[in-house]
């Protein structure tokens, strides 16, 4: 039997931890990351571009919501493990978490990676032979290969992508499997090495390139399926069915998961990722179609909203969530920015609500003035708040509109509870409201 040397395995997992680590991007990715290195013993130095942000963190006021996020991250910072800085310096291993966004490419769109290309570049000079970088971005196929070349030789590189769920994101960091994709096969064992500390997980090996797909087919899967539900929801209205009833039925049969409609797939992942396979393939059809179906979606919202408001003299809307998702802060690639884009552009007035957002490209303001003289409201993201409301708070709301209506996109709300109070419920996909006889 193998004997185990108690010593040896302690003084080896403490080398392992003397190891510096230099996170690049403190976003929603990187700070989490940054700040559970450091929980679990690694020296990290954490580096934004944005200073405003480094400043936020040693005050200890963050930019990002997310549940537990402020106790690791404050945890990290008083255990003198993490340090916030603007600018990378030496370390054994970089991590790589800047923004990946979709740009316009003659019709469709592809992965701008400037971002990626400027971190790669601020950590050249700090690179020493036998360090590791590892991109946890979300890149199209053979990026990493790329940036190895760049990086040059005696440099370890992986791509270990993220695949936390924003909202569980510091539960998923933990739990999740995790996919590493290096470049040689040392590679990839050295970026397990830093994973293990803190993944309860099983952690695959692979190349790099495949690796990139993986994520990328991960969140494609997720966007074709959503595109399916939301077709289902247009189709349904057509024919004069509830597309939530007839999923709920469809989904007891054993194989099939329905996923849900809605006002359109926002945030900074399922809405742009597939585009990153199009700009590489001829042969992504589907995929496509599927993504340019969910960024219709406002559209459709948004001509349901004229044809409930059709008739009333200059209508007022009141947004309620401007996030792309609910309970989350993020309003990146949020559905509701082309909602509200459109509205403006047929003068109509607009004024949005949302207890999470702190950015949004609209004012937002709070609940009383988004609703004062409404003639329609509209939910756009499933936050707990607008789910919660009882008989006298939806009372209250509609004695101050001056028409009573609710648009709900999300399937979210307890219509009886609304239409007790008054209110004209339109669901989204509900094309049974149509048809006279409904069972
Ligand atoms: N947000 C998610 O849920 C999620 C999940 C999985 C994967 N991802 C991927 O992770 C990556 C990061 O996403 P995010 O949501 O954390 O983005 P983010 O915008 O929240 O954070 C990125 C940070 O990088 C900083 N930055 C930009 N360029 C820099 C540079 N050259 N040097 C240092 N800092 C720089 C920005 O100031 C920002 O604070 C993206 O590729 C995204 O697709 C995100
Ligand atoms: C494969 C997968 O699970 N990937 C996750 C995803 O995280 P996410 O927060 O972007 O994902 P969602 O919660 O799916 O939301 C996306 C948008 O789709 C709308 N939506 C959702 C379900 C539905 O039935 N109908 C809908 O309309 C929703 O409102 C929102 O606008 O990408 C991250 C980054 O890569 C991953 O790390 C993370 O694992």
């Amino acid at each position: 039997m193998e004997v185990i040397n108690v010593e040896d395995e302690v003084s080896k997992e403490k080398t392992k931890k003397n190891k510096k680590i230099c996170v690049v991007g403190l976003g929603y990715i990187g700070l989490p990351t940054a700040s559970m290195l450091a929980n679990h013993g690694y020296k990290v130095v954490g580096v934004d571009i944005d200073e405003n942000k480094v400043n936020a963190i040693k005050n200890g006021t963050l930019q990002i919501e997310e549940p537990g996020l402020m106790t690791l991250v404050k945890g990290a910072i008083n255990s003198g493990n993490l340090i916030v800085k603007t600018e990378p310096e030496e370390a054994d291993i970089f991590i790589i978490c800047v923004p990946t966004p979709a740009v316009e490419n003659n019709g469709t769109k592809k992965c701008d990676l400037s971002y990626v290309w400027s971190a790669a570049r601020s950590i050249k000079p700090y690179l020493k032979k036998g360090n590791l970088v590892i991109i946890e971005s979300t890149i199209p196929p053979n990026t990493t290969n790329k940036l190895h070349e760049f990086f040059g030789e005696g440099i370890y590189v992986a791509h270990c992508p993220e695949r936390v769920l924003p909202g569980r994101i510091l539960i998923e960091l933990v739990e999740n499997d995790r996919i590493i994709g290096g470049v040689d096969k040392k590679s990839a064992e050295l970026a397990k090495e830093i994973y293990q500390s803190f993944v309860d997980g099983n952690i695959y090996l692979t190349d790099a390139t495949t690796a990139e797909m993986v994520k990328l087919m991960e969140n494609t899967f997720r966007d074709v399926n959503i595109a399916l539900a939301n077709e289902f929801a247009k189709v349904c209205e057509e024919i004069g069915v509830n597309v939530w009833e007839a999923i709920e039925l469809a989904n007891k049969h054993p194989r099939v998961n329905i996923l849900k409609p809605g006002p359109g797939v926002g945030g900074h992942c399922i809405s742009i990722d597939p585009w990153f396979i199009v700009e590489k393939s001829k042969n992504a059809k589907l995929i496509k179609t599927a993504r340019e179906l969910n960024d219709k979606m406002p559209e459709y919202v948004c001509n349901l909203i004229l044809r409930e408001v059709e008739g009333i003299e200059n209508p007022k809307i009141a947004i309620l969530g401007v996030t792309y998702k609910g309970n989350v802060d993020d309003t990146r690639e949020s559905p509701a920015k082309k909602i509200v884009a459109m509205l403006i552009s047929k003068n109509f007035t607009v004024k949005c609500y949302d207890p999470h957002a702190k950015v949004f490209d609209y004012e937002l303001c709070d609940l009383r003035s988004c609703i004062e003289n409404a003639d329609c409201i509209v939910v756009l993201a499933d936050h707990n708040e607008f789910k919660d409301f009882n008989e006298e708070e939806i009372k209250n709301i509609g004695s101050k509109m001056r028409t009573k209506k609710i648009i709900d996109t999300k399937n979210i709300l307890n219509h009886e509870l609304w239409e007790k109070c008054g209110f004209d419920v339109v669901l989204l996909g509900d094309g049974k409201r149509f048809r006279k006889s409904k069972l």
